[in-house]
């Protein structure tokens, strides 16, 4: 698995926003979405392209455009959904499944409560995302459902990821994919209710819950 803390200005600054608890669900959407089309330059540095031949104005030109099968990306309901514009922005042939998960606030147990995905997966590159990484519970479910359809080529993109999640994906999945981890930030680490610290909360909740 390979980390990638991405470490720029104007990512520090957006978070340091969307950290602060006095940030409305309008701006953290808005943040979140352009957090994304930031950390989307990274993640997507391997897409892969094939040639193209065009011609310019001026003359013929070999250029490149993204390669078949399109790559897909894949949004962890319900706060992935807040990355999910930002994400085909950049990638605007990519195809989007979908898959809802939830953890248990209590057990930290994950469920899966939704799925729409191709069968088979084999030789397409997968984007998740998803905004928090925090025990790493629900991305290695994320993935592991990812490699039973054949994908081998996952690159997961967070706003906030815990050291310990991070370790947990190594540990789970370091022998059965090429796995890159894209994050805006990697955090001191999880409290006793499994909460990054500092983090931002819960993301869904301040993506999607009331206006204040
Ligand atoms: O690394 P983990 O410990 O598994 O925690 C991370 C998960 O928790 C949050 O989702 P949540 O379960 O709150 O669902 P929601 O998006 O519907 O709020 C978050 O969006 C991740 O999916
Ligand atoms: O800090 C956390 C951990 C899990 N899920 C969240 O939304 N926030
Ligand atoms: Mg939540």
């Amino acid at each position: 698995m390979h980390l990638h803390v991405a470490d720029h200005p104007l990512i520090t600054h957006k978070l340091t926003v969307l950290r602060d608890e006095r940030t409305d669900s309008p701006t953290f959407r808005r943040l979140t979405e352009e957090l994304v089309t930031l950390l989307a330059y990274e993640a997507t540095r391997d897409v892969r392209v094939e040639e193209r031949q065009i011609r310019t104005p001026v003359g013929p030109h070999t250029g490149a455009r993204i390669a078949s099968p399109r790559p897909m990306v894949v949004p962890i309901l319900r706060a992935g959904l807040g990355m999910l514009e930002g994400m085909t922005r950049l990638l605007p042939t990519a195809e989007v499944g979908f898959l809802g998960m939830v953890r248990n606030e209590e057990t930290l147990e994950i469920s899966t409560y939704a799925e729409r995905l191709p069968d088979d997966l084999t030789g397409r590159q997968v984007f998740v995302v998803d905004p928090m990484l925090a025990t790493g519970g629900t991305l290695v479910e994320a993935i592991n459902f990812l490699l039973k359809r054949g994908a081998r080529d996952v690159v997961a993109v967070c706003l906030v990821a815990a050291p310990e999640g991070v370790e947990t994906v190594r540990r789970e999945l370091d022998d059965r994919a090429d796995v890159r981890v894209v994050t805006a930030a990697l955090d001191e680490g999880l409290n006793d209710s499994g909460y990054i610290v500092p983090g931002l909360g819960d993301a869904g909740d301040r993506l999607y819950g009331l206006t204040d």
